[in-house]
């Protein structure tokens, strides 16, 4: 029986934190959930000192996943090193008045946006962010998208980053992708209700304050649309290109053309355009049909001067991949559907953008 992600944390939110009363996935102990079909995997994370009374909890957790049916149920107990004090990023450091700066070791950033909603710019990201790193590039994420952050589900990350000093703030890591995302700071089903000012000081922080590392290309995965986030992105920190996604359909077309208007604007590149959803397969008899169109997204590349990027078709496997908590970059890395990305990755790194 395949389960799904929810289904799982549902479960494992049946247990209970000795140390601080809540929940297990509340108290931020549960990490890097995978949900493979029936197969389940998680980290329990508790302080050096603390794995012996673990035990039972995770033998609590592991029991609660496998009553929901699982075939094989893996949760494997790793220490963290120093104690973390979650970082305060609602209150935060003022925006600093500077201009856009370099981020420390980071070679360069790729922003990933959309006019519209929903046309599948956080599939993208964590598909091509996974393609990178799987060509051996050393890829971060950042899930910008601070009012619908998907990037935790999608690369099967959980819990909350750690902050020894309450100043850096430490990354997460999956698949070879060092991430971070508002949705690890807010807890899950939480609005996030900040007004500009605090969104401002939020992604600021997320850009200068995370600990990064030596990055060849950090993707931006933005909210869609032209609003503050992409404004501060590009004043805060030096945005080396922007590639858009759209759906062939003509309203998400117009809705991309604002926003390739907007990075013309603020002098960012635009690197290219990715059609998603261009084709569907159908995953019984292989018929293929244009749901939303197909080659407008070409077209208007085309009439820019743009190029296109990849042309990502629509199925099923990248939809349940992606809510599995594995991208199908990872998940099924030889079927044709992850080709399309990895053909993607390999294109950019060929332009020397990522
Ligand atoms: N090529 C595809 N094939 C199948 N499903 C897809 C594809 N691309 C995206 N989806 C699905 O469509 C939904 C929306 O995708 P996604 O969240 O990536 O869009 P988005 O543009 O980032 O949305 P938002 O505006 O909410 O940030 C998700 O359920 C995702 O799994």
């Amino acid at each position: 029986m395949a389960l799904t992600r929810d289904a799982v944390l549902a479960a494992l939110k049946a247990v209970t934190d000795p140390a601080s009363g809540q929940d297990i996935v509340a108290a931020g102990i549960v990490r890097a959930l995978n949900v493979d079909g029936d197969a389940v995997r998680f980290v329990v994370e508790v302080a050096p000192d603390q794995a012996t009374a673990y035990g039972p909890v995770r033998q609590a957790a592991e029991d609660a996943v496998k009553a929901l049916g699982a075939s094989s149920v893996s949760a494997v107990m790793t220490a963290h090193s120093a104690p973390k004090a979650p970082p305060d990023l609602k209150g935060g450091a003022k925006p600093k008045p500077a201009g856009p700066e370099k981020i420390p070791g980071v070679d360069r950033i790729l922003a990933i946006a959309s006019g519209k909603g929903g046309v599948g710019k956080s599939t993208v990201s964590a598909n091509l962010a996974c393609a990178l790193a799987a060509e051996g590039r050393r890829v971060g994420l950042l899930d910008a998208d601070v009012y619908g952050p998907s990037q935790p589900r999608m690369l099967g990350v959980s819990g909350r980053p750690a902050s020894p000093d309450g100043k850096i703030i430490l990354p997460m890591r999956n698949f070879g992708v060092t991430m971070m995302s508002m949705g690890l700071m807010v807890n899950e089903g939480q609005a996030v209700v900040w007004r500009g000012p605090m969104l401002m000081g939020a992604l600021q922080q997320m850009l200068m304050q995370v600990q990064w590392g030596a990055l060849d290309v950090l993707l931006v995965d933005l909210p869609p649309g032209t609003g503050d986030v992409q404004m501060t992105l590009s004043q805060k920190a030096y945005v080396d290109g922007a590639v858009v996604v759209s759906t062939p359909q003509d309203v998400a077309l117009l809705d991309a053309r604002k926003g390739i208007d907007m990075f013309n604007q603020m002098n960012v590149p635009i690197v290219g355009l990715i059609e998603n959803m261009s084709t569907h397969i159908c995953s019984n008899c292989g018929h293929e049909e244009h749901i939303f169109g197909h080659g407008g997204v070409a077209a208007e590349a085309a009439k820019i001067g743009v190029p296109l990027l990849a042309e990502i078709p629509l199925h099923l496997d990248i939809r349940k991949a992606a809510d599995g908590g594995a991208p199908i970059v990872v998940s099924k890395p030889d079927s044709a559907q992850a080709g399309a990305f990895r053909d993607l990755a390999r294109t950019l790194i060929a332009a020397g953008k990522a």
